[in-house]
This record gives C-alpha cells, structure tokens and sequence, in this order.
C-alpha cells in the first residue's frame, strides 16, 4: 500500500522538529522489488559507473559505490513509478514546510561488499540547490550485522544509524545533517535523491 496523504504530513512535521525521518511504504513490495530487480540488472549489465565527487568530478577515493542517474524522458517503468511517489512527497513538503522545492535529482547506487561512503555533507560546494536528501533503500532480509548502516550525525554529535531495509526511505535536511555510509558485508543498494530549489550555481 503506497504512503498516505497523512503519512507525508508526518514526514513534514518529523522533517519540522527533528530535521529527519524514516518513512516506511513509500512504494508497495511489487514497485519496492521491481527497482531493486532493474538496479541489480543494471550493475549486473555494468551500467553503473564509479561514483565522482566534488567539483573536479574526479574519482574520489571517499566513496566506494557506483551510480547510474534516472533521466528525465527516458525513465523505466520502475524508475517513474519511484519518481512520481517521491515527486508526490516533495509537494507536500514543499507546501508543508514552505521550501520552494522545485524538482529532484536521483540514482542507483550500488555499494559492494566493503565500500562505504565517508562522512561528508550533500551540498555541493558553491551550489544550495540540494535542501531534502532521500534514500530509498532495496535490500531485502537486511541483517544488523550485514553493517552498511547510514549514520547521521545530530547536532549534538551523537550518531543515529539506519540500516537500509529494502522499502525504507530516510529523509534529512541536506545542509545540517553530516553523515556516513559504512561497510557492509554484502551488497548494499538504493537510491539516491535529492530535493532540490532553484539555486544561484546551476550544476549538478
Ligand atoms: O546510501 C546512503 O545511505 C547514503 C548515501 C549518501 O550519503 C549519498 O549518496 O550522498
Ligand atoms: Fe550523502
């Protein structure tokens, strides 16, 4: 069952107070394992690409994954059904909690067995287009000890880790939450979005 109107109302209010949420449902298992199905495939199929950083866009020796953006007009049956659900839920944080997001950016990610992202933050330098990060996670029987949680760091320093359930969407604020993808022992994907405003810099 897809994620209620009510349910993006709490997501707003948690995203209000706390500044992150997880929302479970956003998708129902069939749309949840059909991702999950096209991301293997496409990594499988070595569509993937290592993963660049920073305003260089050179292979960064911070972060192990490999990505493949969704792009608009030639999106697949499971990619738009993912992007009109997250479209849906930044229309209603935009209305909720007034940020003017305009659009989103997103993609795969595969993390193999051992790779991590280090601790950073999702603005990318010189540009404040990115204001919600999302993660939609695709791994299903996910262990706590298969690792690879996604640790924020709150204001106060002290981590919270969310493992990545295949079905679980974590939301944060882009600007204030630093954080950390670490190793698992077994393939670790999702995707990857970002809510984003119309910034000063264009660039992705
Ligand atoms: O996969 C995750 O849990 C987070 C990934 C991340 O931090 C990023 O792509 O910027
Ligand atoms: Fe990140």
């Amino acid at each position: 069952m897809n994620t209620r109107p009510q349910e993006f109302s709490s997501a707003a209010s948690a995203l209000a107070a706390d500044g992150w949420c997880v929302l479970s449902n956003l998708l129902d298992a069939a749309q949840t394992q059909a991702l999950a199905d096209e991301c293997r495939a496409m990594h499988d199929a070595k569509l993937l690409l290592p993963a660049r950083t920073g305003a260089g866009r050179a292979a960064s020796p911070l972060r192990g994954d490999s990505t493949h953006w969704f792009a608009g007009g030639a999106m697949t049956a499971p990619q738009q059904a993912f992007t009109d659900r997250v479209d849906a839920l930044r229309l209603a944080l935009s209305r909720e909690l007034m940020l003017g997001l305009v659009d989103c950016e997103s993609h795969y990610a595969v993390y193999r067995p051992g790779a991590g992202y280090a601790r950073h933050l999702d603005c990318l330098r010189g540009n404040d287009a990115r204001v919600v990060s999302a993660v939609f996670y695709l791994n299903h029987g996910w262990l706590d000890a298969d690792g690879g949680a996604l640790r924020l760091y709150l204001a106060d320093g002290s981590p919270r880790d969310v493992y990545p359930h295949a079905g679980s969407l974590v939301l944060f604020l882009s600007a204030q939450f630093e954080h950390e993808v670490l190793p698992a022992t077994r393939d670790r994907m999702s995707v990857a979005c970002w809510m984003r405003q119309r910034a000063l810099v264009a660039h992705r």
